[in-house]
């Protein structure tokens, strides 16, 4: 696991936007050979996807070519309501670049047979030939996509009760009221997102800061699900100054020494 430290969410954004152009266009996709792009919702990415934006208009990337499936979507929401995961990737990332709507995978959370409806989400992942990248958040409790403390770092997507402090999280989306926060997710299991070839965390503000530390400096544990990056063999961990709040001063600059 590797560690790259930034000023801020904005300077995490715009070097997550370039990395990810740079892979695209390494990878020289084609219609027959697309590049499998996992993404992420939440407030951390969206700097990263104004990012990409800006490079997808000057040029300098295309999504003619790329297939992508978001991490988790919310049960019970309606796809139409705006802080559903659908509305907000079109919104943040999708309508503003050359990307058409069946290269999209979201889960549905209104399907009416909601295991089908992950185990062919993971087929679909695996019929592409797995993700070649993934980007992703944490929760304020080390979560990755929805799978919150003590879910199996083996776990599949599935449906995934939310733990009380994700509402609470989350209930600024919802007019600060929690009985408007869905109760629960389907999500990507942890495997789920340990299988892509490469997983890229994003990790920004103060309010990560504990999260951050346990992930780097802590045990693997179910407890704090992104910890299991460090079984990973191409995890990069982006984050800001304000994120790194709890780290040890010695694992600060030894993160900050090697990257160079
Ligand atoms: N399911 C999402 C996660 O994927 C995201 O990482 C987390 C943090 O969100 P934010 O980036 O807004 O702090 O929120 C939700 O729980």
């Amino acid at each position: 696991m590797q560690v790259k430290i930034k000023a801020d969410d904005k300077a995490v954004g715009t070097w997550v936007a370039q990395y990810i152009a740079k892979r695209i266009n390494d990878f020289k996709p084609t219609a027959d050979r697309p590049f499998v792009l996992g993404l992420a919702t939440g407030s951390t990415p969206i700097p990263t996807y104004q990012a990409l934006i800006e490079l997808h208009k000057a040029g300098k990337v295309s999504f003619a070519h790329v297939v992508t499936f978001n991490m988790d979507e919310y049960v019970g929401l309606p796809q139409s309501h705006p802080e559903s995961y659908y509305s907000f990737m079109w919104r943040h990332l999708f309508d503003h670049i050359d990307v058409k709507k069946e290269q999209v995978h979201i889960l549905n959370g209104n399907a009416s047979d909601l295991a089908k409806e992950c185990a062919d989400y993971e087929q679909k992942i695996r019929d592409f030939g797995g993700m070649e990248l993934i980007i992703g958040g944490i929760g304020i409790d080390g979560h990755i996509a929805f799978n919150e403390p003590g879910s199996s770092l083996t776990s599949r997507t599935r449906k995934q009760p939310l733990l009380h402090e994700t509402r609470v999280a989350n209930s600024r989306f919802f007019d600060n009221d929690i009985s408007k926060v869905p109760t629960h997710a389907l999500t990507m299991g942890v495997a789920t997102v340990t299988d892509s070839r490469e997983v890229l965390l994003l990790v920004t503000g103060h309010n990560k800061a504990e999260a951050l530390a346990r992930i780097v400096e802590g045990a693997v544990s179910h407890w704090w699900t992104a910890s299991v990056l460090q079984m990973h063999n191409h995890a990069l961990i982006l984050c800001d100054e304000s994120a790194c709040d709890r780290l040890q001063v010695a694992t600060y600059k030894y993160f900050k020494e090697i990257d160079v």
